[in-house]
This record gives structure tokens, C-alpha cells and sequence, in this order.
């Protein structure tokens, strides 16, 4: 009985996992961490929303995924996601896709066509950011907003925090590998490293070293996540 209980049951440790990342550098990463496990496949989907949502479409095309994950380097909002950090997304949100006016932004969803928001899977992300504390890593919840443009300026980072109280990190690819995976009904996460603050543009200061670095053990905690 307990047999046919076992065989009937979707179990999360027989799932296949893409992992989508923009670069060659934080798709070995990524691998470092998961260290040969079978059950995932890393891609290096591009930069950017588009390419993000178009490899993905391709992959998931392809082979029938049971997840699609996110990952790789971000900006984190200051006093909510410090460098060399981790977020892990609770919802994956197109920061500019919608209409200005005079004096407010409208998303797609207040324009009534469709959605800028798609949230992650809630019971593994919660297990995950349980993961990384149980290995001391500091980590963080909250949306991560999908920017087609890096922001830059103190000015733009005020408007990000202003719209979305909820932002704890900015980068570039979430939302369209999200839509993507959303179209076939396969559940989304995403889990970010911070490599800088979001505001005024200095890439010199980007720990991309130290933040491929916390990638790397986001990798091997994705692994225990899914093989616990
Ligand atoms: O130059 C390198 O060695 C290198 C290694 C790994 C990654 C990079 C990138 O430039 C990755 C671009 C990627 O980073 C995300 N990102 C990082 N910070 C931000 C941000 O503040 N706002 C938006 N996106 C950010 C983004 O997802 C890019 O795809 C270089």
C-alpha cells in the first residue's frame, strides 16, 4: 500500500528543473553549485527580457520541465537586499511595461491588458530562503522587478521604490522567462545575487566576483532544495 502511495504521489525529487541565467559566467556558476546533478539543465538564455523569454520559450518547447528557474547577478535596493546577498523572488514583476501619465504609472493590469506581475512558486521558494538560512546565508524575500534598462540614476531608484515597496532586488530577465514558462502552466522562481546597489551607475564597484561567488552556493542550495 505504502508502495503504491509512493508511485502515485508527484514527487518533487523526480522533477526536472531549467535554470535560465543571461551569462556564460553565472551559467558555470550555477553548475559549480549543482555539481553534476542530472536532474537540472543550465542555459545561458541572454540579456534582457526578450532573449530571457525566447530561450526559454525554445527550452521548455523542447522538453517537458517541471520548473523554471531564474537565477543569476542583481542590483538589491539598499536597506532591503545588501550586496553579496540572496533574494529569492516572491512574485517576478515587469517594472516599466505599462503607460505614464502626468502623474502616476499604470501597469498592464490597471490598463486591463493583461499582467505585469507573475508569482513564483510560494511553498518552494519559502524552502529555499529556509535552505540558505539554515546555511547561515543571508537571504531575502521579496519581488524582483525585471528592468529592460539597468537603472542609473538616484532619480529612477526613488521612482522603483516609490511604485514597488515591495522591491527587493533589479535586474533584467525574470518577467520574460516568467511569461514564457507561464504560457505552459510550469511554475517560476528566481533567485538572485546581488552584485550593487540600484542608483547612480558605477559598474566599478560591482562585486560581480563576490557575487557569483554567493551564486555558486545558490546553485548547491537549489540542489538540497529539490533533492531534500
Ligand atoms: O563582466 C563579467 O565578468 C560578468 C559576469 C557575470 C555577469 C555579468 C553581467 O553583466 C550580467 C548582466 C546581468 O546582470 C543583471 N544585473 C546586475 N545588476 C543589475 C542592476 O542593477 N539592474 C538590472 N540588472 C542587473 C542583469 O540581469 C543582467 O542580465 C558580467
Amino acid at each position: 500500500m505504502k508502495q503504491k502511495q509512493q508511485k502515485n504521489q508527484s514527487r518533487i525529487e523526480d522533477k526536472h528543473v531549467l535554470i535560465v541565467t543571461s551569462v556564460e559566467a553565472e551559467k558555470e556558476a550555477v553548475k559549480r553549485g549543482l555539481q553534476n546533478t542530472g536532474k537540472f539543465t543550465v542555459i545561458t538564455g541572454g540579456v534582457g527580457p526578450m532573449a530571457a523569454a525566447a530561450s526559454t520559450a525554445e527550452a521548455i518547447a523542447a522538453h517537458p520541465y517541471d520548473y523554471v528557474v531564474v537565477m543569476g547577478i542583481a542590483g538589491g535596493f539598499k536597506g532591503r537586499a545588501p550586496v553579496r546577498s540572496i533574494v529569492v523572488a516572491t512574485e517576478l514583476i515587469a517594472s516599466d511595461m505599462g503607460a505614464e501619465t502626468e502623474d502616476t504609472f499604470l501597469s498592464l493590469d490597471d490598463l486591463g491588458l493583461g499582467t505585469s506581475s507573475i508569482e513564483a512558486d510560494r511553498a518552494i521558494s519559502e524552502d529555499l530562503a529556509l535552505c540558505f538560512n539554515h546555511r547561515q546565508v543571508p537571504v531575502y524575500r521579496g519581488a524582483v522587478l525585471t528592468s529592460a534598462t539597468v537603472t542609473g540614476t538616484k532619480q529612477k531608484e526613488e521612482v522603483l521604490r516609490r511604485r514597488y515597496p515591495n522591491a527587493a532586488a533589479e535586474a533584467m530577465e525574470g518577467f520574460g522567462a516568467a511569461t514564457a514558462a507561464a504560457q505552459r502552466g510550469i511554475p517560476i522562481l528566481e533567485i538572485r545575487s546581488i552584485s550593487n546597489e540600484v542608483g547612480p551607475r558605477n559598474r566599478e564597484a560591482w562585486d560581480i566576483k563576490g557575487a557569483l561567488s554567493s551564486l555558486e552556493t545558490a546553485g548547491a542550495v537549489l540542489k538540497e532544495a529539490f533533492l531534500k
